[in-house]
């Protein structure tokens, strides 16, 4: 679905990717897991057409040269939902459709009943509504026009354990229900596993490590592969 090579990415003398290269996969799910400050939010911009690198980026097989057509095919969900205050759940949804002339009603009741959101949460501002409710929310604002791609960033981490839990399970019912493929940035090394047909550990804005979780438990390319992996464990 994207080839990346030799994507690099600057914020004035800050380097936030060094040359990076990799695919993802169409239908499959690519967790970015790494430390703080080791560039995964910068490369999921970069695949968001948010951020323009050096380097070459193709989506769909062919370089990007046209972003306004590839957007369209990518749902962009960051954490809290990234919702519009002012709006209402059902305006934030339907945002997109209204400015292209779509009525997407009938959509938004489907995929309201897919992530268990309900009516009257629709109707409520995003300040009424609980940081479970918020994300679904981003969710479903993601999927309505039906896109080929799922970037989500950090999309659990605000919540607490038992709704994080219930709401990996649906997120993972939707990527494989509607076979999306999807790229997630996580801190947290359970939910890497739980999502990830394939996992790259970042460091420094470089990859360290490309491959299954298995892999990397049995095979790490690099100490830090290791110590990342028992760091995370003790937690
Ligand atoms: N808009 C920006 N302006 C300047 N520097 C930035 C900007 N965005 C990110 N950076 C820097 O680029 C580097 C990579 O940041 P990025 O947000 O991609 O890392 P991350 O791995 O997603 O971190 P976190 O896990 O903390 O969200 C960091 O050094 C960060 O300080």
């Amino acid at each position: 679905m994207y080839s990346l090579q030799n994507i690099s990415v600057s914020y004035g003398t800050t380097i936030a990717l060094r040359p990076v290269s990799m695919e993802v996969e169409p239908g499959k799910t690519l967790v970015l897991i790494g430390p703080s400050g080791s560039g995964k939010s910068t490369l999921l911009r970069v695949m968001a057409g948010l951020v323009t690198p050096e380097g070459v980026l193709a989506f769909g097989g062919a370089p990007v040269t046209d972003w306004q057509r590839v957007r369209r095919r990518i749902g962009y969900v960051i954490q809290d939902g990234g919702l519009f205050p002012h709006l209402t759940a059902r305006e934030n949804i339907l945002l997109m459709s209204r400015e292209l002339g779509l009525d997407n009603a009938a959509r938004v009741e489907e995929l309201a009943a897919l992530t268990h959101l309900q009516q009257d949460q629709l109707d409520r501002y995003p300040a009424e509504l609980s940081g479970g409710q918020r994300q679904r929310v981003g969710i479903v604002r993601a999927l309505m026009l039906d896109p080929d791609v799922l970037l989500l960033d950090e999309p659990l981490s605000a919540l607490d354990p038992v709704i994080r839990a219930g709401l990996a399970d649906e997120l993972k019912n939707i990527i494989g229900t509607l076979k999306k493929t999807a790229v997630l940035v996580t801190h947290s090394l359970s939910e890497a596993r739980f999502f990830s047909d394939r996992l790259v550990l970042m460091r420094g804005g470089a990859v360290v490590q490309e491959g299954s979780y298995a892999d990397f438990e049995a095979r790490p390319a690099d100490p830090f592969v290791t110590e990342f992996i028992d760091a995370e464990r003790k937690l």
